[in-house]
């Protein structure tokens, strides 16, 4: 089905239904197949993008803590391995469904190649409900999940890494189920592991960091100064809690928080440092004394230079986009706002830095992970932030430079730098005979 041809007959014109907006497949096919039409691809490699290579659904028997037996449904999808072995997180939440985890794959595909780093795009979910499992469950859940992946990932075919509600005790039991099973220790088959089993230096702070760097070139390109630029950040987990720090350290005005339970507010700037404790300690971020509680989905649009949603899909749609007060919008989550909100921040002249840029420092620093551990050899945190600088801001700046070329905006610009990459190799590689 072309979403295209539904939504985009007088230019974008936003004729979806909510719940069609709210697709994340739909949101990536309908992005898809409007720079695949500005590149005039091919049919046949237009075919052959426009739906994941493999779709893997498992139904994982676990253990519970009360000798109860739970069956938890999983997914991996791999979109494409053109440029390499598929590469991407993998989530664990209850919202976790079959399109989410096929967009959040194809966007992993694009992704890789905005930053022109050799790895395809997939991505993992299993719906679970995280916050009320103990560490046994998970742990089990976790490895029997990898178990029933075992002959589909590998450092040569798809390498894992953390996303939503996973993080790297989660890509430690991976590692260790996936050597159990080849009956060695293969460090590489999955990046976001703990420094001393092989992770690197810098992967749990890439995405934040990279997301602050972007907020840099965007504030430079808008002939904008850092200082009194004002942020604000929605949901404070690694990559939104990241991206509020390294702002903060670089003397950025971060004056909102928001958390799926609560939002805070000072328009003097929030003490991000101070906040993290406070939310190590109490467990939430609400309570927090040095700024007020307000309303979580207001807060949004409040005015602001720069918005980094940072949280879940769907953040920005056809019913607030329109509200948004922001010169900025640096996406740190994947898919926070839908196809039919980007006709309307374009008309509003919000410069966008799509997610498949924004977010990208954490597959990039994946990628130097996944080199380390096949070298042996270990770089230091200060090598890793430099090369991890250099590749965000090469990529924004080819991104922004395309834009302008071929008159698009920044999102169908990295798509169509993505699409054209991929298509590239497919055609070359001849995937279809
Ligand atoms: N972890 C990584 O390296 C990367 C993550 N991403 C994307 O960034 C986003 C966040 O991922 P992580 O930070 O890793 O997950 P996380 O699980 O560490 O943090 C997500 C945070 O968002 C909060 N949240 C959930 N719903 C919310 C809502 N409606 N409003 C405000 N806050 C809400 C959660 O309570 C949690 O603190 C996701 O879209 C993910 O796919 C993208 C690239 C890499
Ligand atoms: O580090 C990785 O391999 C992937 C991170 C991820 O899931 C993402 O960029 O969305």
């Amino acid at each position: 089905m072309s979403v295209i041809s539904k939504s985009a007959s007088s230019k974008n014109s936003p004729t979806l239904s909510l719940e069609q907006e709210i697709n994340p497949w739909q949101a990536q096919a309908a992005r898809f197949e409007l720079a695949a039409s500005k590149l005039n691809l091919d049919p046949g490699i237009w075919k052959i993008l426009s739906v994941p290579q493999r779709e893997i659904i498992v139904h994982i028997p676990v253990q519970m803590d009360d000798g109860s037996i739970e069956v938890f449904t999983g997914y991996r999808v791999q979109h494409s391995t053109s440029r390499g072995p598929a590469k991407g997180g993998i989530r664990y939440s209850p919202e976790v469904s079959l399109d989410e985890v096929r967009a959040l794959a194809s966007w992993m595909t694009w992704k890789c190649a905005v930053v022109n780093i050799p790895f395809g795009g997939a991505k993992g979910g299993v719906i679970c409900d995280p916050k009320h499992m103990s560490q046994g469950e998970l742990e089990r859940m976790t490895r029997r999940y990898t178990a029933e992946l075992i002959e589909f990932i590998g450092p040569e075919k798809d390498v894992p890494a953390p996303d939503m509600n996973t993080n790297e005790q989660t890509m430690a039991w991976i590692m260790d189920t996936y050597s159990m099973h080849m009956r060695q220790t293969v460090t590489s088959v999955v990046t976001g592991k703990p420094v001393n089993m092989g992770g690197s230096r810098g992967r749990t702070e890439a995405t934040g960091r990279g997301v602050s760097i972007m907020c840099d070139e965007a504030v430079r390109a808008l002939g904008m100064k850092v200082e009194g630029t004002t942020v604000i950040v929605q949901g404070f987990g690694n990559v939104g809690s990241n991206t509020a720090k390294h702002l903060y350290l670089k003397g950025y005005t971060v004056t909102g928080i928001t958390e799926y339970d609560g939002a805070l507010y000072n328009p003097k700037g929030i003490d991000i440092p101070a906040l993290a404790e406070y939310r190590k300690k109490a467990g939430t971020i609400n309570g927090f004394p040095g700024a007020e509680s307000v309303d979580k989905d207001e807060l949004i649009t409040r005015e602001c230079d720069i918005l980094v949603p940072a949280a879940t899909e769907n953040a920005i749609t056809s019913q607030n986009a329109e509200k948004l007060r922001c010169r900025i919008l640096c996406e740190g989550a994947n898919g926070p706002t839908t196809f039919v909100a980007d006709e309307i921040l374009e008309n509003k002249g919000i410069f966008v830095v799509p997610d498949i840029l924004a977010n990208a420092g954490g597959v990039t620093c994946s990628y130097f992970e996944w080199v380390q551990d096949r070298m042996g050899y270990f770089w230091t945190e200060a090598e890793v932030n430099q090369r991890l600088e250099a590749i965000m801001v090469e990529s924004f700046r080819d991104v922004v430079a395309y834009a302008a070329a071929h008159k698009v905006n920044n999102r169908i610009a990295a798509y169509m730098l993505a699409i054209d990459r991929v298509a590239f190799t497919t055609k070359q590689r001849g995937m279809y005979a």
